[in-house]
């Protein structure tokens, strides 16, 4: 090639190279300058950040290398950094500053608080699923739908269900009795159970009119939340562009079909009932199980006990404690009384129904589908606690075959407090996140600030494992619950249905159905197991589980009638 012709090439090369140096250089330009703005404007979360014990992490992704692997293997990860930096904890999950809170007088701060309310982004995933239901929404929309909904879990409306319980009690021990003798995971069981309560009690209907089971639904939300952890841990899967490519994004789409297909349709059958002019559930009780007949009167005005009866520690209080005078309207049940609302359309419309239909269903069976699991799964470990608890059922029912009443449930504390040791040790919702608008001092150790715009990670599952708090902590005692001790200990030590003006709304509702389910089993079947706690593989993919299966073997107690 001649010098002139190489020259030209040149010349052509500048000529058109130009516009696009320009270019790179505004572009360099403007990253470079949103990226000191972004520094800046987050130099006083970075300076705070600082202070507070946690690693580091590489630039850019933090740790959420880490957190890579089986969902067994980010639970270990995540409790590992627990045990190493101690009860205040940060983690970079790339620019997300997520700090992990264990000590109950920084839990407090939080939980009680009337402003730390809102959630944190994660929970912007299940809004395809659960829409802006109460789990999710904050501001007034969450308002007024808590004071709309928590009245429908008042004990009055409780009691009424009571025989509904005790009707799909006795049908779970039916079903398990082909799982006799052999070796099963009695998860699958108590989700379908738990679903076609709810079905029955706060939305109902019967399930027999539903065309969809609730093991088909049950199963679905179990796979959707496996899809939604596997997003949540994986940062570059927040992005729902990305998210959108994988084969994931279109099972979720099925699974949500599943889903809403049942809430669709429930939500039109009530409706249906109530042109018809009928409230209260559709569901029928066989006469025999009917507990009018065996209800102790002198208990009857008896509305509230000592919060731990109801899963929450004595002294504390919500509004489901709010024992006023209630009218007719208030002791409605969930469904009832939302139709009702929306007639008028101010409170609630169609959509928001759906969205709370949505949310009680998986808040309502997927919780207490584990909490019982593991009781199961407890009481076949321990099968010396499982005596004294069959020896209370023994003295309060004498041999009778009869349902459980509202009195009964009262007079099983020894059970009470097996339910509460194992939602102590295997609280089903591990941990509450919290986006926080504002600083916040820390009880524990005030020179330590948590920073606004961080996600505030409350982990019950080390706020319950606190030796100061619970002597031998990883171990198994129902005593932790007894009345002295309970009433001894930092109220916000045990907090498996969180506290303050967002705790649970089924808190009542999950233990009052515990104790009837449970209770109807054990009087049924004895329990059994070669595994200990010590062997479970958990996960916390949303709901704690277990990863191994919840593996037991049933033996009845004495023979079954049909
Ligand atoms: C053992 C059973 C249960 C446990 C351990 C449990 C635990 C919890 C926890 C820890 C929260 C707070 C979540 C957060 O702030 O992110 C919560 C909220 C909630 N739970 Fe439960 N729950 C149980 C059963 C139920 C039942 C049976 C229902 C309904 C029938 C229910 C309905 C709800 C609702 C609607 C919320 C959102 C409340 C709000 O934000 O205002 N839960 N639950």
């Amino acid at each position: 090639m001649s010098l002139a012709t190489e020259n030209s090439e040149l010349v052509r090369e500048n000529g058109f190279s130009n516009p696009l140096n320009t270019f790179f250089l505004l572009l360099t330009a403007v990253v470079t300058l949103y990226i000191v703005y972004w520094r800046f404007s987050r130099s006083r979360m970075l300076e705070l950040a600082s202070k507070i014990p946690g690693p580091n992490g590489w630039p850019l992704v933090g740790s959420a290398l880490e957190f890579v692997g089986s969902p067994h293997d980010m639970f270990v990860t995540l409790y590992k950094k627990a045990d190493l930096y101690g009860r205040v904890v940060k983690l970079w999950i790339g620019p997300r500053l997520l700090i992990f809170l264990i000590d109950p007088r920084d839990v407090e701060l939080i939980l009680s608080s009337h402003v730390h309310i809102d959630k944190s982004p994660e929970y912007r995933l299940f809004q395809p699923w659960l829409g802006d239901g109460l789990l999710i929404s904050s501001g007034q929309k969450w308002r007024a739908h808590r004071k709309l909904i928590a009245p429908t879990f008042h004990l009055n409306v409780l009691k009424s269900f009571i025989d509904l319980f005790n009707k799909n009690s006795r049908e779970t021990v039916e079903k398990l009795r082909k799982e006799v003798g052999k070796e099963f995971d009695c998860h699958d069981y108590m989700s379908e159970a738990t679903v076609e309560i709810l079905l029955e009690t706060a939305m109902g209907v019967s399930k027999k009119t539903q065309d969809q089971s609730g093991y088909d639904y049950a199963m679905a939300v179990m796979k959707l939340c496996e899809i939604l952890h596997i997003r949540q841990s994986k940062i570059w899967l927040y992005s729902d562009y990305i998210f959108n490519l994988t084969k994931n994004s279109t099972y979720q789409k099925s699974l949500i079909s599943i889903i809403h297909n049942l809430t669709r349709k429930v939500i039109q059958k009530k409706k249906a009932y109530f042109q018809e002019g009928i409230r209260g559930s559709t569901a029928e009780v066989p006469e025999e199980l009917k507990t009018q007949k065996y209800e102790k009167t002198d208990i009857t005005n008896k509305t509230t006990l000592e919060g731990t009866s109801y899963g929450q520690s004595a002294g504390l209080k919500d509004d489901l404690d709010i024992d006023d005078d209630v009218g007719e309207k208030k002791r409605m049940a969930f469904l009832d009384l939302l139709i009702e609302a929306s007639q008028n359309g101010v409170v609630i419309n169609d959509e928001e129904i759906k969205e709370q239909v949505d949310t009680i269903m998986f808040e309502g069976h997927d919780t207490t589908a584990a909490g019982s699991s593991f009781f199961l799964c407890q009481m076949a470990a321990h099968p010396d606690i499982q005596e004294r608890v069959v020896q209370e059922l023994n003295e309060i029912f004498q041999g009778s075959d009869r349902p459980t009443t509202f009195a009964d449930t009262l007079e099983m504390k020894y059970l009470e407090r097996c339910l509460l040791e194992t939602l102590r040790l295997f609280p089903p919702v591990p941990i509450i996140a919290r986006q926080l608008q504002e600083e916040v001092q820390l009880a524990s150790d005030p020179k330590l600030r948590l920073p606004a715009g961080a996600t505030i990670i409350v982990a019950q599952f080390g706020v319950h494992r606190l030796e100061e708090y619970y002597p031998d902590p990883h171990k198994f005692n129902p005593d932790n619950f007894l009345p002295e001790k309970a009433a001894n200990r930092h109220y916000y030590s045990f907090i498996p249905f969180s506290a303050g003006p967002r705790s649970c709304v089924g808190r009542k509702y999950a233990m009052l159905k515990l104790k009837i389910l449970l209770s109807t089993i054990l009087r049924n079947y004895k329990i059994e197991s070669n595994l200990k706690e010590e062997d479970y593989k958990l996960q916390g993919d949303i709901i704690l589980k277990r990863a191994d299966g919840f593996q037991i073997r049933l033996e009845p107690r004495k023979p079954i009638t049909a």
